[in-house]
């Protein structure tokens, strides 16, 4: 595949809401630009370091000892759902506590969104391994910077996006009910990592 394929294919990913889009966007509507630079900063960190893992093989750790996975699974399943619980007692409280409480860990907050979703050390192994001119390591070096960059550019926009006062005005009209379905949004993918993990336990 050629490099302006991955980047396309890359750029589906990124917009398909999982996770990551919704920790942006949500950060987008609540937070400053600042903050959004800094989760963003974060979740492609977390991507940095999948990448770094499957070119160092270890999406092979991951087929052959499928217990990694699941725990892997298993604790992101499990951070999701603090995510989850974190926007749940936010809805019950004054903005000026929520951001007192939220102090400065945004980074944090972004690398372990990132970091829940062990598929993607699959996904980055495919797509070395579909590398155009075989996967040399001038070639892997530019394709990581290229994701990196596109996934900042595309998340950073999009946490901008949603900052837009029109969309920040809706968000404190409708506090609570927004708060309540995207905490339930992040129990969702929590219980899709969970379904997945059950799955895989092949019981
Ligand atoms: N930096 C990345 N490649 N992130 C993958 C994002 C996947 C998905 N769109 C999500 O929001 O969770």
């Amino acid at each position: 595949m050629s490099f302006i394929g991955i980047l396309i294919l890359q750029f589906f990913a990124l917009i398909i809401p999982g996770p990551d889009f919704l920790l942006v966007s949500r950060t987008g509507i609540t937070d400053s630009k600042v903050a959004v630079c800094q989760v963003v900063a974060g979740i492609c960190t977390g991507a940095l370091i999948w990448m770094i893992l499957s070119i160092l093989g270890l999406h092979i750790l991951f087929q052959t000892y499928p217990v990694v996975n699941q725990l892997v699974m298993l604790g992101g399943a499990c951070y999701l759902m603090v995510l989850a619980y974190g926007i749940a007692v936010q809805s019950n409280q004054e903005v000026a506590e929520v951001k007192k409480i939220q102090g400065q860990f945004y980074f944090l907050k972004g690398l372990m969104c990132n970091l829940s979703n062990p598929k993607a050390i699959i996904y980055f192994a495919s797509i070395f391994s579909a590398l155009p001119l075989g996967s040399d390591i001038t070639n892997i070096l530019i394709i990581i910077t290229l994701l990196l960059i596109e996934s900042f550019v595309c998340f950073v926009g999009l946490g901008i996006l949603f900052s837009h006062s029109t969309i920040k005005r809706t968000y404190y009209q409708y506090t609570k009910k927004i708060d309540i379905v995207s905490s339930f949004i992040f129990v969702f993918f929590a219980l899709l990592l969970l379904i997945k993990f059950f799955v895989s336990l092949d019981l």
